[in-house]
């Protein structure tokens, strides 16, 4: 251990005689001005969190905003696959450069980095939680006016690292309509409260099925229980996305961008 300065805002040991609290934040690239930092997280897998991510990402470039999107998803990244993006990002001394999208969003996922898109990543937990810190830290993001994190699913060490290193404003929880969700979005929205972090509400997937022909919803997934859920953390729903081949086959064709209607517009505007 270095000799003590008395300095705490500038040690990193936890020492006994440290009179402020460590701060875990890492410091952004110089190159990067970004205003508003959105994590977008879920319980569980499966529920269309990068669906989710996606769509606010274009809806707020959209409505004329830079957005950006950080694919903190290490070991399942969808996010450049539902953009249509296949590039490889570039860099220079100064650090990575975000790939950008048609309408211009700016993404890095480890997607990007990797030579074969299909390679999978088997990384400890450590090297893939230091990943998502590198994205922040390394990438010149530019002027940003939101950035979206889409957060790999469930509460574990990538998230925590997420929450801990970057300044984030906010989080948007992403649920589905199953009985066993509500349990797993109780714990999303109770790390969310440990973290200390400001929930901004809750968007449910697959919510319903409207038939084409007749035009009648169907609850596909079995009732909704999210103004129950809300209700009981006293958060907002943002949106209810219904279940849309379209979507889904947007997502595939790598076009999530250009999909209308954009579910997610309202809430990219009330942001
Ligand atoms: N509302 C929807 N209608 C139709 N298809 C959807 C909808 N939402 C998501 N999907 C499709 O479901 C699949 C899973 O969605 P997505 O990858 O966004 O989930 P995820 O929660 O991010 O998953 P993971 O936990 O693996 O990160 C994708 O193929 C996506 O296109």
């Amino acid at each position: 251990m270095a000799e003590c300065t008395h300095d705490c805002s500038s040690c990193g040991e936890s020492c006994g005689e440290r009179t402020e609290a460590f701060d875990f934040k890492a410091k952004a690239n110089p190159h990067s001005n970004v205003k508003k930092v959105i994590a977008v997280m879920s319980g569980k897998g499966g529920v269309g969190k990068s669906l989710v991510t996606a769509s606010l990402a274009a809806a707020c470039q959209k409505a004329g905003r830079q957005a950006a999107v950080l694919d903190a998803d290490i070991t399942g990244p969808s996010i450049p696959k539902a953009f249509g993006v296949h590039t490889r990002a570039m860099g220079n001394e100064e650090g990575i450069l975000p790939v950008l999208t048609k309408t211009g969003i700016k993404l890095m996922s480890l997607n990007l980095l990797v030579e074969n898109e299909s390679d999978p990543v088997v990384w400890r937990g450590s090297l893939i939680a230091g990943t998502v810190k590198q994205f922040w830290t390394d990438v010149q993001w530019g002027d940003v006016d939101y950035m979206f994190v889409d957060m790999p699913p469930g509460t574990g060490d990538v998230p925590l690292t997420v929450f801990q290193s970057l300044p984030v404003d906010g989080i948007i929880i992403v649920t589905s309509p199953q009985e066993l969700v509500s349990m797993i979005v109780e714990k999303a929205v109770k790390m969310a409260e440990m973290m200390d972090l400001p929930i901004l509400g809750l968007v449910e997937n697959y919510s319903y099925f409207q038939c084409p022909d007749c035009g009648k919803q169907h609850a596909i997934f079995g009732e909704s229980h999210i103004d129950d859920i809300a209700a009981a953390h006293g958060l907002k729903v943002l949106a209810r996305l219904p279940i849309d081949p379209n979507l889904a086959a947007a997502c595939d064709a790598g076009t999530a961008e250009d999909f209308a209607p954009n579910y997610l517009e309202d809430v990219a505007k009330e942001l």
